[in-house]
């Protein structure tokens, strides 16, 4: 990488902490509020950087009979470009500069097969443009509709010389959009092994099968050594 480029790349990291709702005092003042949460006995904290509530709920959902006991911020961190592991480290090393403590953060890709894994980590700016229903309409020249919803957990501290990934992948099919539209493309997925979608399905059941379930359970695992 040249020097211009590792320059761009530093004041692209310090213009997305500089933006109004997402300035320096803002963050630290989110970050210093989360601690507040903390004092719990016989349980991990751990604490979670996420600007997304929907991704938060199925994390306080999914951990509640575990060992964990989760705090987070409300933070929408900066994402570089690259593969969904790269992504997810950095954006975990972004976060540990910012919280000066353990952190965690997730990176959600939906992958087509047809596409060779695209869109991938760039999901989130398809589904703004093209909404659920254009999604599963890109698709309609390839036989092929199968994918995978993949979630990548990083966790990273002071102890560690770079960020753990924890990968969870739900392999399914790309459907035409069925079930509530409250959260994301969870419409337009449906898992292998099921005649409805993610967003048909009760929560209950999407939270024992999906791609954040297994990711997280791999990270409970991880701590639980
Ligand atoms: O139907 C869905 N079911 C899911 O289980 C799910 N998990 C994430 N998403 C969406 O996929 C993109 C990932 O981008 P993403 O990982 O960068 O998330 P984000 O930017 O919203 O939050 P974060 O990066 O602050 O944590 C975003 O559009 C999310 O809304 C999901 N949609
Ligand atoms: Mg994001």
């Amino acid at each position: 990488m040249s020097q211009q480029e590792s320059n761009d790349i530093n004041q692209k990291r310090e213009n997305s902490f500089t933006d109004k709702d997402n300035s320096e005092e803002q963050i630290q003042k989110k970050l210093e509020k989360s601690n507040d949460s903390q004092g719990m006995q016989n349980k991990k904290e751990i604490f979670l950087i996420t600007g997304n509530k929907n991704k938060l709920l199925e994390f306080q959902q999914i951990l509640a009979n575990t060992h964990l006991e989760l705090s987070s911020a409300n933070v929408d961190l900066p994402e570089l470009q690259g593969n969904p592991e790269e992504i997810a480290k950095e954006k975990a090393m972004i976060a540990f500069k910012e919280a000066k403590k353990p952190v965690i953060v997730e990176d959600t890709s939906l992958c087509f097969n047809a596409f060779n894994g695209l869109p991938g980590p760039y999901i989130k700016w398809f589904l703004q443009e093209l909404k659920p229903a254009g999604l599963h309409k890109i698709l309609a020249g390839f036989e092929d509709k199968t994918g995978y919803a993949q979630c990548i957990i990083t966790y990273m501290s002071e102890e560690l010389k770079e960020p753990v990934c924890f990968v969870g992948r739900t392999p399914g099919t790309i459907v035409e959009p069925r079930g509530p539209q409250n959260f994301g493309w969870d419409p337009i997925f449906q898992p292998d092994g099921y005649d409805q979608t993610y967003a048909e399905l009760p929560k209950e059941e999407k939270n024992k099968i999906s791609h954040r379930f297994r990711a997280i359970d791999k990270m409970v695992e991880y701590f639980r050594q």
